[in-house]
């Protein structure tokens, strides 16, 4: 066997940690050949209840797991990754706004931000999954000022299977016949899901369906399907987070064979979206290098949507600049 990938997870006593942990080990993220060391970071509290999970994941005997280290030092736990999951922050809970965690959370990803900086391997992929993750991966970033940018991406892959998922079921279609879909803007209610550019069965999706339920039924359930999940559940969305985390790392780490995915990752400029800012995108990635789909004719409506989701992206990077974190 390879030598084995060091993967950083963060927050790994958290609920998120509870799915995600098992689908790495057990060889989701780099398939059955490639072994994989697991890096666990908790505050230190929750160490107990991490050393617990890890007894659990000893009990598995996953052929595929080559080692778990845990620990509450970003600087030891983060030493020498190649790809990090920064899930680690408060979830919000009911009629909360996830830029209302900006406060908390924030701060979390200063200093994680200067340790994976520090002793990160290079070529390292950093992915923040903890919210308002777009601004949580901004503020990681900047406090990381000898990574590429493009060492940062913040997770919109949940709202893309969302998307994807309701859309095919309203089509009576599967999943597969999906192609081209993508969320643009903030992981936020003001989200944008373009069904103009995405095709089902070789037609565009927007022709397959009313502009009504577009706009009045489709995009906003898409964007509100955590807070609807947090009301049902009474707990954010665990398992299908994890499974989010785990499509966005591996397509980043494996590539997307021309498929096209939702990633938010640092703005070049593109579509108009401030550069810097860290936005969702339709992406494609070959050979461990995403690239945001170049060339697409937006309309106006979607033009007015996504506008108006950066703008709710550049008010949290004002928000946090006020705090001090960038
Ligand atoms: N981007 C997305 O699509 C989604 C994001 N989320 C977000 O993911 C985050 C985690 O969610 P859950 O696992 O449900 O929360 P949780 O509360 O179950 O677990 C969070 C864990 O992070 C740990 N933690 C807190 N500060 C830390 C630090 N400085 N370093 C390391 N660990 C730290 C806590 O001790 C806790 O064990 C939340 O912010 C949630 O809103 C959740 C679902 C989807
Ligand atoms: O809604 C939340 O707070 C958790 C989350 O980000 C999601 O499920 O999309």
């Amino acid at each position: 066997m390879s030598t084995p990938v060091k993967v950083a997870v963060t927050g790994a006593a958290g609920q998120i940690g509870y799915s995600l942990l098992f689908r790495l080990a057990s060889g989701s993220l780099l398939g059955p050949d490639t072994p994989i060391e697991l890096r666990l970071l908790e505050v230190t509290p929750a160490l107990k209840a991490l050393e617990g999970v890890v007894m659990e994941l000893d009990d598995c005997a996953f052929p595929t797991l080559a080692g778990v280290e845990i620990g509450d030092d970003p600087e030891k736990v983060f030493d020498g990754v190649n790809a990090a999951m920064l899930v680690g922050a408060m979830p919000r809970k009911e009629g909360m706004d996830r830029a209302d965690l900006l406060a908390a959370n924030g701060k979390i990803f200063t200093g994680q931000g200067a340790a994976l900086n520090k002793v990160a391997a290079e070529g390292v992929k950093i992915l923040v999954t903890g919210n308002p993750a777009n601004t949580n991966a901004l503020i990681a970033m900047n406090n990381a000022p000898d990574l590429p940018k493009e060492s940062f991406n913040a997770l919109t892959r949940l709202d893309h299977n969302r998307a994807k998922s309701m859309l095919a079921k309203k089509l009576e279609v599967p999943v597969t016949s999906v192609k081209g879909l993508a969320i643009w803007g903030n992981h936020d209610d003001s989200m944008y899901p373009d069904l103009f550019h995405t095709s089902v069965d070789g037609s565009v999706a927007a022709d397959l369906v009313d502009e009504a339920w577009i706009t009045e039924t489709y995009i906003p359930t898409v964007a509100t399907r955590g807070g609807a999940i947090i009301k049902a559940r009474g707990l954010s969305s665990a398992a299908s987070a994890a499974n989010a985390t785990i499509d966005h790392m591996r397509d980043w780490l494996l590539g997307t064979n021309g498929e096209v995915v939702s990633m938010s990752v640092p703005s070049d400029g593109s579509y108009g979206v401030e550069e810097g800012l860290v936005s969702s995108f339709p992406c494609t990635v070959s050979d461990g290098t995403y690239s945001i789909v170049e060339g697409l004719d937006l309309n106006d409506f979607s033009k007015e949507r996504i506008a108006a989701s950066v703008a709710r992206l550049a008010a949290e990077r004002d928000q946090v600049k006020a705090l001090g974190l960038i």
